[in-house]
């Protein structure tokens, strides 16, 4: 307790009697509060009273209650038990409805996915055929206005075709004119081509014409003043000895001469005669030179009307045959005889098309090689060729190759070809002997568009593999077997020309391919020319010896009168080749 000092007592004991009023309260709230407490114990005393019995009286309760329940779980278990025996044949069932089940289930979703995808079908079918359905409308609206359409065009149609029926009359009338229009316009425009080309043919037929007129007339002119010149000289000649023999006369009178002078006189006029004699028959021979050449001229020429023309280069090896019928193809002034005929046959036909004359023309090229004909333009040269004669005498050999030419140029490269491929080798004689026959065959076939005259002719120009005598030939081994077939293929030839000659019954054209080859020309409906080569050389005058009595032989044979092949074309007949 606190004072205003330690002295203060009567603070102190104001404070006291605050604390003791303040103990008093406190002890009658104890005082009451354990009243109410002891009532309240009494108060729960008598609750847990009737409480314990109430118990009591549900222990018993209990007991009867817990009785009734074992007696009910002894039923319960009893019903638990053949609960269990139920409910494992219900699983027993359970398992199998599940298993069933399970089967089913597997079924089930099988089905429902077959459901599922027929539903898609279905579905699309569905949207299928309402498509088709919508297509079927447009193509039923579409089938309405097209059959609209189609009436109205057939009503158009019909107006169309009564207009038809009235412009058709019309057309054809313009049709004809027209037609007739084309025909006049054609036949000018082939007029005029043909006439710009005849006279392109003209222009250069006119040139070569001038350049080979004035070849002609300067060998002709030159012919003839060495004609003149002999002539000349034959009449000084001639007047020399007439005035020799008036001169013979006077001294014959006149005694007085010496009988040797008169003798010195008369060799010498007989020399003179001797002279003009000789100078007569080079005349002769001249004359017959210029014969020859002019007749030269035609001969070629007369393929082109239809004639079999055969012309053939004889003689020894080396002598020049080749060079005549081919002559150098570097050398445009040493061209033979094979190309310069083709260049006259190709200008005469052509200076021919304003007779109306149209040729065709075929070549080919063959060599006989050890009697095998070979293709000279055919790259497969293996195996031999045979030759066949029809019943209208035409000659052919199946498989040679026959190609169409229109110019010059064509059958030059067709030579040079034929040229590589033919068969040469050296000889003691030639340093490129040809070691086969070169036949060049040209097929013409003429039509005359304005008489409907036809013909066929043939040209063939061949040459001659050379013919020598084994001993100066040296030939040994292939070139021994080759020179034994030339000659036996030439001794053939000599026998079929005598032998027509001669009018024999038999002519053997088998002996060779060459004569069999060349049957339908040797005989007697054919021109044939032979040229003889023969060599300068004096040491050749044995081998030129027999050429020259051959060529005396055969110049003496008459084989027969040729004949022109030619015939009236046929509406529907084509050209056929001898
Ligand atoms: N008139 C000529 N002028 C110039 N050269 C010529 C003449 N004649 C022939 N020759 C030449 O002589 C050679 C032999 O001629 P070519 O080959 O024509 O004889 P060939 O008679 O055909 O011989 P083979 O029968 O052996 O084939 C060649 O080189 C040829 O150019």
């Amino acid at each position: 307790m606190k004072g205003k000092n330690k002295n203060d007592y009567k603070g102190k004991s104001e404070q006291m009697s605050e604390y003791i009023k303040k103990l008093r309260t406190c002890i009658r709230w104890l005082i009451e509060r354990e009243d109410g407490n002891l009532m309240e114990q009494e108060k729960i005393r008598s609750m847990l009273e009737s409480e314990e019995k109430r118990h009591a009286d549900n222990e018993a309760k209990l007991k009867g209650d817990i009785e009734g329940l074992k007696a009910k779980i002894e039923e319960l278990q009893g019903q638990h038990e053949s609960m269990q025996e139920l409910f494992r044949k219900e699983e027993f069932d359970k398992n199998a409805a599940i298993k069933s089940y399970e089967e089913e289930k597997a079924v089930r979703i099988a089905a429902e996915k077959t459901r599922d995808a027929l539903s898609e079908e279905l579905v699309k079918a569905g949207q299928e055929a309402k498509h088709l359905d919508d297509q079927i409308k447009v193509h039923e609206a579409t089938n309405k206005r097209l059959q609209e359409y189609n009436t109205s065009l057939q009503q158009y149609n019909c107006t169309l075709q009564a207009e038809v029926a009235k412009n058709s009359e019309t057309i054809s009338k313009l049709n004809e004119e027209k037609n007739s229009m084309m025909g006049t316009m054609t036949s000018l425009r082939n007029n005029m081509t043909s006439m710009k080309t005849q006279l392109d043919n003209y222009r250069s037929l006119q040139h070569e014409a001038g350049k080979q007129k004035e070849d002609l007339k300067r060998e002709v002119d030159s012919l003839r003043s060495d004609l003149q010149l002999i002539r000349d000289d034959r009449d000084t000649q001639l007047a020399q000895v007439q005035s020799l023999v008036v001169e013979i006369a006077n001294l014959r009178e006149l005694t007085g001469k010496s009988a040797t002078e008169v003798e010195k006189t008369m060799t010498k006029a007989n020399a003179l005669e001797e002279t003009c004699s000789s100078q007569r028959e080079r005349i002769q021979a001249l004359l017959q030179e210029l014969a020859i050449a002019k007749e030269k001229l035609k001969l070629v020429q007369s393929a082109l009307d239809g004639y079999k023309v055969c012309i053939f280069a004889y003689g020894q090896t080396g002598s020049g045959k080749t060079y005549t019928m081919m002559g150098m193809t570097d050398s445009p002034q040493q061209k033979g005889l094979i190309p310069r005929s083709l260049e006259q046959i190709f200008q005469t036909s052509q200076s021919k098309l304003s007779q109306g004359w149209k040729y065709k023309m075929q070549a080919s090229m063959l060599e006989i090689y050890n009697e095998t004909i070979r293709d000279l333009l055919s790259s497969n040269r293996s195996g031999g060729l045979d030759v066949k004669h029809d019943t209208n005498g035409n000659t052919c050999v199946p498989g040679l190759t026959v190609v169409d030419v229109c110019s010059i140029n064509e059958v030059s490269y067709l030579l040079q070809q034929a040229a590589q491929s033919r068969s040469v080798g050296k000889t003691h004689m030639n340093e490129e002997s040809s070691r086969s026959h070169f036949v060049f065959t040209l097929r013409i076939s003429g039509v005359n568009e304005n008489t409907d005259q036809q013909v066929q002719g043939i040209l063939n120009l061949i040459d001659l593999a050379g013919s020598e005598r084994l001993s100066r030939s040296g030939a040994t081994g292939d070139r021994l077997k080759e020179t034994q077939a030339i000659n036996k293929s030439l001794s053939s030839l000599r026998d079929v020309i005598f032998a027509i000659a001669n009018r024999k019954e038999h002519v053997p054209y088998r002996n060779s391919k060459l004569t069999h080859l060349l049957q339908s020309c040797l005989g007697g409906e054919s021109k044939t020319l032979m040229f003889v080569n023969i060599s300068p050389e004096a040491s050749s005058s044995g081998e030129s010896f027999c050429s020259l009595q051959f060529a005396t032989g055969v110049n003496s044979c008459e084989i027969g009168i040729a004949r022109r092949q030619t015939q009236m074309r046929s509406s529907d007949s084509r050209l056929s080749y001898g």
